[in-house]
């Protein structure tokens, strides 16, 4: 078994003093507060998603519907403010960032190194997880491929291991945390070799030991600067999106059932694989890359534009990248990602293009009038960055969402075990007790 052996680091020493303090907090309300009403349910929401619904606990990061994303408090700005950056580097390590997300204190210069070499140390990827890749079909989907390496490597797991020797219930987070880590060392890898298996002719670069988690991403997928920062950035952006999300929900979900972060991620990442949840951003582009073709390959005048949003609305299609389940403002990570295309890649058609949807779908959508929110999400703007830098193949664009994704969720599932959330189990019930209750008015009695 890979990866085994228990370590003791500053990141690590630092969550377990803020596990230790987080958990009196935790268990006081459930045990003194636990019968305080928080939300109510009703019908729309039983059939509808659960919308809305406060039923979940996280403190990494809380997603307002008017302002969007707050990571441990702080905006998107903020974040990539706060945290320290190398020299040459125009954005903070995904290492600092991660250290950020765990613990809630923005880390020294010095702190994010120590992860950087922690997850140096954890890098090397089991060989047979090549061979698992490289036995599927070519043409599978990469998200596909992604989420069975993940799954692959459940062999590895700490927390299995740890558990089948009847490791103690405090210890949990322990061994999550140890999984945690063996797993986002080691995506960077996997992610570039199935871009290269898949599209660069089954050529594939080795690791550079001296970069970090951004740049040896950038390095592995063989393309050249700023792609670096790009990376750290897309990573940093699209990690977490508090705890209801699909893949965030998922990991969670499966977590709690004590099955280990390897079963978690790999569920998780199936969930982003989804076309209304991750895979909208690989959407936009096919999406954009149709409206071209339409036209003979120029770009479309706004009148254009509009009569094929109305298409695809008439053709009962979503607008890919457009609405949220929360959000009722422009996704933070759009502009953020605006911001840089404006300053990097001013001219690119593309980002034209996007920008003239920006101005064109949100009336288009307030007309149509279904949506509850016309405003673009994160996934409308991705996919420019990734194709300016030479990312054409769209359906590799959720992988690196993943890759983002999990500095998120496994942050989660730590502390969701450090602070001994329950096995989640909601409540379901039958369309005819539904409508008993809709012709009562309510559900009066606790008779069901
Ligand atoms: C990283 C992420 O996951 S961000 C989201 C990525 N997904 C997309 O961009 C796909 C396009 N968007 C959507 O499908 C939706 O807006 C979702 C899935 C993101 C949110 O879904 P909901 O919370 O159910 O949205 P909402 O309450 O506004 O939906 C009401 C109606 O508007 C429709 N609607 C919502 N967004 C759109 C859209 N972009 N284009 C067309 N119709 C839409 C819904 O399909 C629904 O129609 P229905 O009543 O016929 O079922
Ligand atoms: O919050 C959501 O439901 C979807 C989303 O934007 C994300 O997970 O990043």
């Amino acid at each position: 078994m890979a990866n085994a052996k228990p370590r003791t680091t500053a990141l690590k020493a630092k969550l377990f003093e803020k596990i230790e303090a987080f958990r009196p907090r935790t268990q006081k309300l459930n045990k003194e507060f636990g019968n305080v009403v928080i939300d109510s349910v009703n019908i729309g929401q039983a059939i509808g998603g659960a919308r809305d619904v406060r039923c979940l606990v996280t403190d990494i990061s809380y997603l307002d519907p008017q302002e969007g994303i707050r990571f441990r408090g702080k905006t998107i700005p903020e974040t990539f403010a706060a945290l320290p950056r190398k020299a040459g580097f125009e954005q903070p390590t995904v290492e600092s960032f991660f250290y950020f997300l765990l613990t809630g204190d923005v880390p020294t210069a010095e702190q994010a190194l120590e992860v950087e070499a922690d997850w140096r140390s954890r890098a090397e990827v089991p060989a047979y997880v090549f061979d698992v890749l490289r036995a599927m079909p070519r043409d599978t989907h990469p998200m596909t491929m992604f989420s069975t390496a993940v799954l692959a490597m459940q062999r590895e797991s700490v927390f299995a291991h740890r558990y089948a020797e009847g490791m103690k219930k405090t210890d949990y987070w322990d061994a999550t945390y140890e999984d945690a880590m063996n797993l986002l060392a080691k995506l960077p890898h996997i992610a570039a070799y199935i871009y290269r298996m898949k599209y660069k002719g089954d050529t594939h670069i080795e690791p550079d030991a001296k970069l970090d988690f951004g740049g040896n991403f950038a390095h592995m997928m063989g393309i050249a600067k700023p792609y670096d920062d790009v990376s750290r950035m897309y990573f940093i952006l699209h990690s977490d999106h508090e705890s209801g999300n699909v893949s965030a929900h998922t990991t969670h979900l499966v977590a709690s059932a004590l099955s280990d972060p390897y079963y978690a991620f790999s569920a998780g990442l199936n969930g982003l694989a989804g076309p209304l949840h991750g895979l909208a951003n690989q959407e936009v582009l096919g999406w954009i890359q149709n409206v071209m073709k339409k036209l003979g390959g120029k770009i479309p005048t706004e009148e254009e534009l509009k009569a094929f949003l109305w298409d695809t609305l008439k053709g009962g299609q979503v607008i890919p990248g457009y609405g949220h389940a929360v959000l009722r403002k422009t996704d933070p990570r759009y502009t953020a990602q605006m911001e840089y295309c404006q300053k990097h890649l001013p001219d690119d058609p593309l980002f034209k293009l996007v920008n003239m949807i920006y101005k064109v779908a949100p009336g288009v959508l307030t007309e149509h009038g279904k949506t509850k929110n016309p405003w673009p999400n994160v996934d409308a703007q991705s996919g420019v960055i990734q194709w300016y830098y030479g990312v054409r193949e769209w359906d590799f664009y959720t992988v690196e969402f993943g890759v983002g994704r999990a500095l998120g969720v496994l942050a989660n599932i730590v502390w969701d075990r450090g602070l001994g959330y329950a096995i989640e189990r909601p409540k379901s019930v039958t369309t005819a007790m539904l409508e008993q209750w809709a012709a009562a008015g309510g559900r009066k009695g606790k008779e069901e």
